[in-house]
Order: C-alpha cells, then sequence, then structure tokens
C-alpha cells in the first residue's frame, strides 16, 4: 500500500529562520512560503534528491500544530508523509483494520495539490502519519 516518503514535515516557530538555516547552513533548494489556510499552516519545502523536508508553522488560530509547538518551543519532527495511489481504498483498509483517520475521515487538499489524510499518532507508535495520493 506505502509508496515512496513524499516528506518528512518539520514544525518550526520561525519560517524564515528556519527556511534561511536550511537555504544558508545547509545550502538547500527551498521553496516560497506557501500559506494553507484551510490547514493552518505556512509551509517551505526543502527539495532533496530523495525526497522533501516540510517546515511549517502556525498560521491564524486554532492551527492544529498549535499545541505541538507548545509543547515543543523550539520546534520538532511533526509527521512523516507516505504515499499512496489509491488514498479512500488506503483509507478503507485502515479503517477496517481499526486505524483512526483525524478530521472528519474525507481526504482534503495538501499543499501539493492532491488529496491527503491524516492518521492518529497513538495508532503509528507516537508518530502522526500523513497519506498522499499521487
Ligand atoms: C495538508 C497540508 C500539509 C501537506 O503536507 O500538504 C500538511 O502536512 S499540514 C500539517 C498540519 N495539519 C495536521 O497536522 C492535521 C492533523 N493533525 C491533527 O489533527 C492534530 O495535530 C492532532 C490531532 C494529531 C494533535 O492535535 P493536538 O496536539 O491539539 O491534540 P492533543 O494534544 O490531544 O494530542 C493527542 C496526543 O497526540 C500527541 N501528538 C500531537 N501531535 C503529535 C505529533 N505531530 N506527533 C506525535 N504525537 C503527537 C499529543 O502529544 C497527545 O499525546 P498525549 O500522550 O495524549 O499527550
Ligand atoms: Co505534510
Amino acid at each position: 500500500m506505502l509508496g515512496r516518503v513524499n516528506h518528512v514535515a518539520i514544525a518550526v516557530p520561525d519560517l524564515t529562520a528556519a527556511t534561511a538555516a536550511y537555504r544558508d547552513m545547509l545550502g538547500a533548494t527551498v521553496s516560497a512560503p506557501q500559506a494553507l489556510p484551510q490547514h493552518g499552516v505556512t509551509v517551505v519545502f526543502v527539495e532533496l534528491p530523495n525526497t522533501k523536508i516540510e517546515l511549517l508553522e502556525p498560521l491564524g488560530a486554532g492551527s492544529p500544530i498549535a499545541a505541538f509547538l507548545g509543547k515543543n518551543p523550539s520546534g520538532g519532527m511533526h509527521h512523516i508523509c507516505y504515499e499512496v495511489t489509491d488514498i479512500l481504498a488506503a483509507r478503507d483498509h485502515l479503517v477496517q483494520r481499526g486505524a483512526r483517520v483525524l478530521g472528519n475521515g474525507e481526504p482534503k487538499i495538501g499543499a501539493h495539490g492532491k488529496p491527503v489524510l491524516f492518521l492518529h499518532p497513538k495508532d503509528f507508535f507516537g508518530t502522526l502519519v500523513e497519506l498522499e495520493q499521487v
């Protein structure tokens, strides 16, 4: 069911500073910031040869990452995103086996313009899992 790792996400308190560190200290290629108000975050993608790093900071009140940053004020690894070819089949497979899909269970459109879902971190060993249909 799982394909490539599409990205590993790092929640940060200051997206500008984190982007500069990846660009200027690590010499990485970084995208322009992308505000995603429907997801309560602004993101920057760090392009790597085999995957991406998603840097994300809260956007607006009620951001889903606000509590995470409250517990981890310097930032931290937030989620891992796996690619799937059929997100509804993956969802149904997982729900049938007792996994919890976050939100209302319906995919939303993510930063790449593709359908995404999130699985509860408590069901996957303390790791928030995102699925993205490619
Ligand atoms: C889709 C656009 C973009 C893209 O890639 O295209 C993105 O990735 S946007 C990313 C931001 N959006 C989301 O993360 C949506 C899914 N996340 C959520 O719904 C929440 O973050 C949730 C429910 C996972 C956690 O929310 P919150 O922290 O407010 O709830 P709790 O404090 O009740 O947490 C419950 C429990 O889970 C632990 N937790 C929370 N976040 C994480 C995490 N990232 N990794 C691991 N564990 C996490 C938290 O510590 C609580 O544990 P407990 O032991 O009960 O204290
Ligand atoms: Co993501």
